[in-house]
């Protein structure tokens, strides 16, 4: 029986209930009843259904009530029982559909795979810069002003994937999948995110849901690492580490009493006061604030290195993101490492991992192409719409955002990111569908990410700025994963 027939029931069931009590009310029950309790009929007569109305009629007016609203208590329980088999069944269908469709779109990435590789107009995506001698090899363009130092040990330090990590003939198709609010595709991944997400109960102790680390803070970047680490107790973490440096420290402590800040960023033995905290972390993320200083930046990597050795989500962004592009190998085929650039940080990858000038017009196939580089690295390259990609499928969040592009709103992102991966990593395979965890993670916090901008828009216009936007996170969360 469908919802709306049993609803109906419901209703004539309780309707019925009503006018009956009003009809015994007023003493104007059909007559055979009133007569009933008039003449009281002998008891051996059989053309009645005696039981039923002689119960009726020894029961008080309350009695009955109470009976009437027992029944259609019942067929309201049904109703919601029925309902709920219905939306079981509903999910299942869907379910189905969506991996019958999932399946489509792979055998077409094999057949458009077969198509492009047996193409010589296609171009390849080149993890080896040797592969094409017709473009010279150009040493990348960095045009930051502010760091000129950090240039140095570039060209040597750049390197072109590990043997293990050669491009192999099925890793050029793609699959690519466009997303936006309100779509039926948006609605495919939303919900692989939300069975990411632990439920909040009361069987769990502190920490369970999430201790991540964030490496930044600098004398400059102060704001950066503390956006990042609020953002990331927003989403549903529950301790946030910023490690930053001495000077950065009580600034960032004095932003907000939630956060945990160690100020040893700048410390001699600044890598083994971090190394500490390792085995109780979940994530990391590495840039926000950090800046550029080769000290810092050599610390960061240390960092990276060993948290690698324990298999730490790790999500790099800002200033991390100028150290991979000095040295790429540092995260390079790292299948837990998550790269977070702006077009900017991007085309600096892009330029140190290729050695050839970025063609920005087909930025989908770019972020393919270096994601494909780095060993098939999870790439987020955010703007007018956030390109997901692990090198072999592509995701797309194009859901509305602002147009307002204040400082801060990628800290948002890596912040919650580290959160999200941690969730992402932690759940069953059968959570995420066979597909990879970081992309469903990226899919997580770039979504939340544009729907707390456009909240925050709507409430500030103008003078939004990343605070408003962080300020948004519990109802852009609930509307997006938990309504
Ligand atoms: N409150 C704080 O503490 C905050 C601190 N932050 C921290 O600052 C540190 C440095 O980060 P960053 O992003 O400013 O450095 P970088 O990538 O060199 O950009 C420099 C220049 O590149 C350009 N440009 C940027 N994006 C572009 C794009 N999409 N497309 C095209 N061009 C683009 C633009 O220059 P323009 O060409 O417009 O002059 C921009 O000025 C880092 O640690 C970060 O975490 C931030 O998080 C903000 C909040
Ligand atoms: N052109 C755009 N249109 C809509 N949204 C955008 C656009 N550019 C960026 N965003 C949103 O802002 C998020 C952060 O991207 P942005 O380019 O601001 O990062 P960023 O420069 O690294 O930030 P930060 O200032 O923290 O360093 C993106 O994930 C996306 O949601």
């Amino acid at each position: 029986m469908h919802g709306r027939e049993c609803s109906l029931l419901g209703v004539i069931t309780v309707t019925i209930a009503i006018v009956a009590v009003l009809l015994y009310d007023k003493g104007s029950f059909p007559t055979k009843q009133s007569s009933l309790t008039k003449t009281n009929p002998p008891a051996s007569s059989s053309s009645r259904p005696r039981r039923s109305k002689k119960r009726f009629a020894n029961m008080s007016l309350e009695k009955l009530m109470e009976k009437f609203l027992e029944q259609s208590m019942e067929a309201e329980d049904n109703f919601y029982r029925l309902e709920e088999q219905r939306l079981q069944a509903e999910d299942k269908r869907r379910e189905e559909e969506h991996s019958r469709e999932l399946q489509m779109l792979q055998m077409l990435g094999q057949i458009f795979a077969g198509i492009s590789t047996s193409s010589p107009a296609t171009p390849q995506p080149s993890c080896i810069p040797q592969t094409n001698p017709t473009v010279p090899l150009m040493r990348p363009s960095f045009g930051n002003r502010n760091h000129p130092s950090a240039l140095n040990e570039f060209a040597s330090h750049s390197q072109p994937a590990g043997p293990g990590l050669l491009m192999e003939e099925g890793d050029a198709k793609f699959i690519e999948r466009s997303f936006s609010l309100g779509t039926a595709g948006m609605d495919s991944v939303i919900p692989l995110v939300r069975k990411t997400i632990p439920p909040l109960t009361s069987k769990k102790h502190k920490g369970q849901d999430g201790r991540i680390g964030i490496i930044g803070g600098c004398q400059e970047y102060t704001g950066a690492p503390f956006f990042a680490a609020i953002s990331a107790l927003k989403v549903g973490a529950d301790l946030s580490h910023v490690f930053c440096t001495k000077e950065a420290a009580p600034v960032i402590k004095s932003y907000s009493p939630e956060l945990i800040v160690h100020p040893v960023l700048d410390s001699p033995n600044a890598v083994e006061e971090i190394e500490k905290w390792l085995p109780r972390l979940h994530s990391l993320v590495v840039g926000p604030g950090l800046g550029r200083e080769d000290m810092l930046l050599k610390n960061a990597k240390e960092i990276i290195e060993r948290s690698k050795l324990r298999g730490i989500p790790i999500i790099i962004d800002a200033d991390g993101l100028w150290l991979v592009a000095k040295e790429p190998s540092v995260i390079q085929g790292y299948q837990r490492g998550i790269l977070t650039p702006n077009f900017m940080e991007f085309t600096r990858l892009y330029e140190a991992m290729h050695h050839e000038p970025l063609d920005s017009t087909d930025h989908k196939r770019s972020a393919q192409q270096l994601s494909i580089a780095m060993g098939n690295l999870t790439m987020v390259l955010k703007g007018e719409e956030d390109i997901i990609t692990d090198g072999k499928n592509i995701l797309t969040c194009s859901q509305e955002g602002s147009g307002r592009r204040c400082g801060g709103q990628g800290d948002l992102l890596s912040g919650s990111l580290g959160v999200f991966a941690h969730w992402a990593f932690n759940s069953p395979p059968d959570a995420t569908k066979g597909m990879n965890p970081s992309l469903v993670a990226a899919f997580g916090a770039t979504s939340l990410t544009r729907q707390c901008n456009r909240q925050a828009f709507h409430k500030h216009s103008r003078s939004t700025t990343t605070s408003d936007m962080i300020q948004e996170i519990s109802s852009a969360f609930k509307k997006l994963f938990e309504s």
